[in-house]
């Protein structure tokens, strides 16, 4: 026997408290040993290029070896090994003190989360053993092979090893408890899960049982788009193939390397939960990255891998880190700077991404303004204006001289590009600029391309250009986007008319000189009472498209009334009610209101004060207009359909009986 001593601990009954709240966490002892085992071997590998240890080094690798019968489970390395005097000073003082480190921190903070993240090292070895030993020969000249054996309590043997090789073999006696440590398919779980990206082979009975190879830590050249896709699939089986990705790559002011990857979104992503893996030096540390990433990025998938990003330490804390922060900032930016990167380099796949990467990027610009700033110019939509004809042409006119240099050809790959059904997309400061003569800072947007047909109709045949903003996140990004430009005003298609659609210059010319009324008087009279509908307001105007389609009348919502209304469904998170208040539009120059003009004047009131069938037809056909005008924009529920198709059978039985 060499030495028997005492294990310097403070922290009385240590060893319960940490075994009981670390109870679910058993299985980080091996990651811990693994880890331990691939510095050592670093370390000796450093010490063998720097001209420290002239001798031999075996291939570097950690050997796991399972027996059942003994029920030891024993990880190898072949690494620097440690003298006697190496295992009292850390082992004995540094590997427990850092136990006693954990315990006096748990009981400050009281807080659980802390616990998963904190690298007990070699001690965690004891959650799961009722005795370890460790043989190890130290690479120093002379050194002699050292054994040491602790039943976990805080009493240590030190004796002489039979070890001949330069490394260490920590041996475990797994608990009665534990003895799921046996199973291979259990120690290739962990080690897939753990340390599948180590840079060192991990070899389980002979055969090498992690990839070994990090590919985020490979220079950002030397990676083919085949092998960025094939570490996405091994990280994400059976999910489709990523849009981009970004390699990041930085040593200073802080260590960080990591591929993030774009995924195909849904459109109910859940942003409050990251799919993003952490690793430090590549050991995976956790499923979730949420305190490191700002939160705008968690769908993105992939790996962050950092020796900068405190694990010791609780969520608040992180969160607070400065550091952390400016890790999470450069994450950001490298995001920004690769969809930058995209939209300038290739458009047309930009644009046919943008199903996916809008919401994100949108979202992104809302929360964060380093970010928008980085974006906004790359924030896109769908527009009504056909911007390929006019540059199209153009770029179709640009000719380049060909190689040999003696002749020009036409070249048109400056097409604007489209999405895959052939919209054309554009950028808010464009769509300004564009229509800057005829309508200066308004911009016109639609949110259902089916229920608002008419309207966005309307306005493309007055040549005003219209934008889709029809996601779900589009409500308050229209919002947003009028806070950042406090000169740009948005009207959706059906919120109000714009000057360009009607015909200011129509005569009012007097129809009635016992009531002094103007046609269009008459016309809203006519209305307003066979509506009777007091919170409805009607308006008559002449609308300019010489179209046959051109509606006899149009509902329209304020915008803001209806924003309002939007606004206080989704604070009791119902779906918006069609408002009472609206308006209607009625077109004084669609042939049908200057009939029902006509047949208004042929009503004559009876002498009961009861109009006569003319007057009842110019009433139900009121009532018909008003119901196409709900009809193109909102559709009718179960019972707005039913008194619809009674209406509609009336008049046309009134219209056959005359
Ligand atoms: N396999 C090994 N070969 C050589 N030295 C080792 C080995 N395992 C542990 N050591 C030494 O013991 C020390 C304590 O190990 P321990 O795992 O408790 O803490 P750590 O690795 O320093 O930190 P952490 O708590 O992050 O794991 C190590 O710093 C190292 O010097």
């Amino acid at each position: 026997m060499l030495e028997k001593g005492n294990i310097s601990i403070h922290t009385e009954n240590i060893f319960p408290i940490i075994k009981k709240w670390l109870y679910s966490d058993h299985e980080i002892f091996l990651r811990e040993l693994i880890s331990n085992g691939v510095d050592a071997i670093q370390k000796l590998s450093l010490l063998s290029r720097s001209g420290q240890y002239a001798g031999e080094a075996s291939e570097p690798e950690i050997s796991i070896k399972v027996d059942k019968e003994a029920k030891t489970l024993s990880i190898s390395d072949t690494g620097l090994g440690m003298t006697a005097e190496e295992v009292k000073k850390y082992i004995n003082q540094v590997a427990f003190s850092s136990a006693e480190e954990f315990v006096t921190k748990f009981k400050e903070s009281g807080d659980a989360n802390i616990i998963g993240h904190f690298g007990l090292g070699f001690y965690s070895s004891f959650m799961v053993s009722s005795e370890v030993e460790i043989d190890t020969l130290s690479y120093q000249e002379g050194a002699e092979a050292v054994h040491w054996r602790c039943d976990g309590t805080t009493e240590f043997e030190l004796s002489p090893s039979e070890r001949s090789t330069v490394g260490t073999t920590v041996t475990l006696h797994l608990l009665e408890d534990e003895q799921e440590y046996l199973e291979p398919s259990r120690i290739r779980q962990l080690v897939k899960t753990y340390c599948d990206f180590l840079p060192v082979p991990i070899k389980l009975d002979d055969e090498v049982i992690n990839k070994h190879e990090a590919p985020w830590k490979q220079s950002l050249n030397s990676l083919s788009d085949e092998e960025y896709l094939e570490f996405y699939r091994y990280l994400y089986p059976f999910q489709e193939d990523p849009l981009l990705w970004v390699h990041l790559k930085t040593d200073y002011p802080f260590d960080v390397n990591g591929i993030l990857y774009f995924p195909k979104l849904k459109p109910d992503i859940d942003v409050t939960k990251s799919n993003i893996k952490l690793f430090c030096n590549q050991v995976f540390v956790s499923d979730n990255c949420e305190e490191v990433i700002p939160r705008f990025l968690m769908p993105l998938r992939g790996v962050i891998d950092s020796p900068d990003i405190p694990l010791n330490v609780s969520r608040s804390f992180l969160q607070n880190d400065r550091t952390v922060r400016k890790i999470s900032e450069y994450i950001a930016r490298k995001v920004g700077d690769s969809l930058k990167g995209l939209y300038r380099t290739d458009l047309a796949k930009y644009i046919s991404s943008w199903q996916d990467l809008g919401t994100f990027i949108k979202f992104g610009a809302m929360n964060d303004d380093k970010f928008k700033q980085q974006v906004e110019d790359f924030i896109i939509f769908r527009t009504t204006a056909k911007l390929g004809d006019e540059q199209g042409e153009e770029a179709a006119k640009v000719e380049v001289q060909t190689d040999a240099g003696d002749a020009w050809s036409e070249v048109d790959d400056q097409k604007v590009p489209t999405d895959a059904n052939g919209y054309y997309y554009t950028n808010l400061k464009d769509y300004l600029e564009r229509n800057k003569e005829r309508h200066e800072n308004r911009v016109f947007y639609a949110t259902d391309e089916a229920s608002q047909a008419t309207y966005i109709a309307l306005h493309q045949s007055q040549g005003l250009e219209v934008l889709f903003l029809d996601t779900f996140i589009d409500q308050h990004f229209v919002t947003f986007l009028e806070q950042q430009y406090s000169d740009v005003k948005f009207s959706r298609v059906d919120a109000e008319l714009d000057d360009a659609l009607l015909d200011k210059d129509k005569e009012s010319e007097i129809v009635d000189p016992n009531t002094n009324q103007t046609r269009d008087e008459e016309i809203k009279s006519l209305f307003e009472t066979a509506l009777n509908l007091p919170k409805l307001d009607v308006r008559t105007e002449a609308l300019k498209t010489e179209s046959p389609d051109t509606p006899p009348a149009m509902v329209l919502l304020p915008e803001q009334t209806r924003r309002m209304q939007e606004m206080m469904a989704m604070m009791q998170q119902t779906n918006a009610e069609f408002p009472e208040e609206h308006v209607l539009l009625v077109n004084t120059a669609h042939p049908l209101i200057k009939n029902l003009s006509k047949l208004k004047q042929s009503t004559i009131v009876q002498a009961d004060g009861s109009s006569s069938p003319a007057g009842d037809m110019a009433n139900l056909i009121c009532q018909h207009v008003y119901d196409l005008a709900l009809m193109a924009q909102k559709g009718f529920d179960a019972n707005g359909m039913k008194s619809f198709v009674e209406r509609s059978s009336k008049l046309l039985t009134q219209l056959t009986e005359n």
